[in-house]
């Protein structure tokens, strides 16, 4: 999977390659430089050449900058490649979830989708510039150095690959028993968030019923275990430092005992002895830092493979092969539910053997009691879920044969919760289409009574909304008319809000209401289902069709079984349609 969002990286990668071998290179020359500077200086004496020992101060200097400048070409090119190939997988990753199925969803709570698309990829982009840098840069780097001691003189070649060998080991032991620090600190912060996030949404509870004291007694602890955790990670983060230090200063005392008897033999000038030590101590760093990344690659990896795991899934609601609706968004459908069975959980029906036709152009309200299945019915129609047995038709044809965008192109919803998005009021009745006008956008916001709204928004249409703030509940039910009107479905689906409103806003919605169900004299019918909780939305149905657990109970005109003293839907009215449905 990585191979696949690397390919297109294929020059930076090259650009990498090219910048950490002559990072490298830089790297390895410097102890040279101050090699030859010692010995000139040793040798010569009060007589050294001066312009000689010069040039070579100014060598130093330069190769030193240089090598700066191809660490950050390098640190630069690492990021990039990490961050910009882990993108297009976030993206990928964000579509992917986006067009699973519902069940899906409900399963998953947003928190967990966040970390995998987010929190994973994340952890992946970071451990891959740095594993790149760090990893390829280090091994790069000691191998350099120990290739070059070996040629310089074996003896010290053989010392200090046997000086890494056991410090990587070392290291990588002491790092084991300190494992788990990190664990301890991450559940503690975990802990902390998760406390913070719910005594923050629950805030107006807790203000309302003086849970104040309560909550921060409850920081309190929480924090105590936070400090704690920190302690124990720092306490253990320094002995890997510390014994770290020790053995880096072992070796460099081996190296220096080593030089020193080699220049007593006279076989290593002083510049020499010089530049083993500097080797010996430019060491440390990668065989510090490779032991820390490849601990790393196991966090990697867990990430990698629970996105590859969600990669896995697949959305089981599929496109249909398509049945030529194109063109025919506005016309009215007539809707048949046609032996329907469904059941979220196998042992749980919802809907059980219901048969209930729409003729085109008709209102049907659909009532029922809490539970009964109504908003799964309409789930059903826009083929959020599959029925398990039965079919939805859209004049007589099945809408599994449809394609998803077809289908959901012909139905407008209005639900009882009204979605807003941290967007522009335009992209918020949009729903981010940008091929309608502004003009026709003001229109229907105007038609709606939204008007004097509008004209008190700072900057007009462009005015950013805050999602869940902002609105009144009245005001979100019309913006959410605007959509509706603005897409013009020759279907709709409305969830009525069982919430009261002020009378002026009623009288708004209302009147929404008359324009969407073409009974305001423009003769423009659509069909429409409506979960009506209101008397006054009901009586605008030609049709009633009542639900008890998922099966029909009663369906019909609305004027006769209004008429028929025994039909159910009289004695709901009888009883009070809005105490027994609300
Ligand atoms: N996503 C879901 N997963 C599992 N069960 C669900 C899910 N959604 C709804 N149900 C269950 O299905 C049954 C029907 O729910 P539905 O929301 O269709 O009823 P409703 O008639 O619309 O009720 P209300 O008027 O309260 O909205 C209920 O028992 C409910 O608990």
């Amino acid at each position: 999977m990585l191979a696949v969002y690397l390919r297109p990286e294929g020059r930076r990668l090259a650009a990498l390659a090219v910048f950490l071998l002559a990072g490298t290179a830089v790297q390895l020359a410097s102890p040279q430089i101050i090699r030859t500077f010692i010995d000139t200086a040793a040798t010569g004496g009060a007589d050294a050449p001066l312009e000689r020992l010069w040039m070579l101060a100014g060598l130093f200097i330069a190769v030193t900058i240089l090598a700066q400048l191809l660490q950050i070409g390098s640190t630069y090119f690492s990021e990039q490649l990490g961050w910009s190939a882990t993108n297009r997988m976030r993206q990928d990753l964000a579509t992917h979830a986006l067009h699973l199925d519902m069940a899906f969803h409900t399963a998953k709570s947003p928190g967990e989708l966040i970390e995998r698309v987010d929190g994973d990829v994340a952890a992946l982009a970071a451990f891959f510039s740095q594993f790149i840098l760090q990893i390829i840069g280090g091994a790069l780097l000691l191998a350099g150095i120990l290739i070059v001691l070996y040629l310089q003189d074996w003896r010290i070649g053989v010392l200090l690959t046997g000086f890494a060998v056991v410090a990587g080991l070392v290291l990588h032991a002491i790092r084991r028993i300190a494992g788990g620090r990190w664990e301890r600190l991450r559940e503690a912060w975990s802990a902390f968030s998760g406390f913070l996030e719910e005594r923050l949404a629950g805030l107006d509870d807790v203000r309302a019923n003086g849970g104040g004291p309560h909550v921060m007694r409850r920081m309190g602890e929480v924090n105590a275990e936070l400090l704690d955790a920190n302690v124990a990670a720092a306490r253990r983060g320094h002995w890997i430092f510390l014994t770290a230090s020790a053995l880096f200063s072992i070796g460099f005392g081996m190296a220096l005992a080593l030089g020193v008897w080699l220049f007593q033999r006279g076989e290593a000038s002083i510049g020499t002895v010089f530049m083993f030590m500097q080797y010996a101590g430019m060491m440390s760093l990668p065989i510090m830092l490779i032991g820390q990344q490849l601990q790393q690659f196991q966090a990697a990896s867990a990430s990698l493979n629970r996105i590859r795991d969600l990669r896995a899934i697949q959305a089981e609601l599929t496109d249909g092969p398509g049945v030529g609706w194109e063109g025919r968004r506005t016309d009215a459908p007539a809707v048949g539910f046609e032996a329907l069975t469904f059941a979220y959980r196998a042992d749980t029906p919802v809907i059980r053997g219901l048969d209930l036709q729409v003729p085109a152009g008709e209102v049907m309200g659909l009532l029922g009691r809490t539970g009964s299945g109504k908003t799964t019915l309409t789930r059903l129609l826009f083929r959020l879920y599959d029925p398990q047995g039965g079919a939805v038709t859209l004049d007589g044809v099945d809408i599994r044969g449809a394609r998803l965008a077809e289908l959901r192109g012909r139905i407008g919803l209005v639900t009882q919760e009204v979605q807003l998005f941290d967007a522009s009021i335009r992209d918020n009745a949009t729903l981010f289409d940008p091929a309608i006008p502004d003009a026709r956008i003001t229109e229907v916001l105007e038609d709606l009574g939204l008007g004097d709204w509008l004209s008190r928004q700072s900057s007009g249409l462009a005015t950013v909304l805050r999602a869940g703030g902002g609105l009144s509940a009245g005001e979100a039910q019309l913006l959410a008319f605007a959509r509706v009107f603005l897409k013009d479905p020759g279907l709709v689906v409305l969830d009525e809000a069982s919430s009261r409103l002020d009378p002026a806003t009623d009288q708004l919605i209302e009147r929404a209401l008359d324009r969407l169900l073409g009974a305001d004299g423009t003769g423009r019918r659509r069909t429409a289902i409506i979960i009506a909780h209101k008397l006054s939305t009901v009586q605008r149905a030609d049709r009633i069709a009542i639900l008890d657990q998922g099966r029909l109970m009663e369906t019909g005109r609305r004027a006769e079984l209004e008429a028929d003293p025994e039909s159910a839907y009289a004695r709901l009215l009888r009883t009070g349609l809005e105490e027994v449905m609300a």
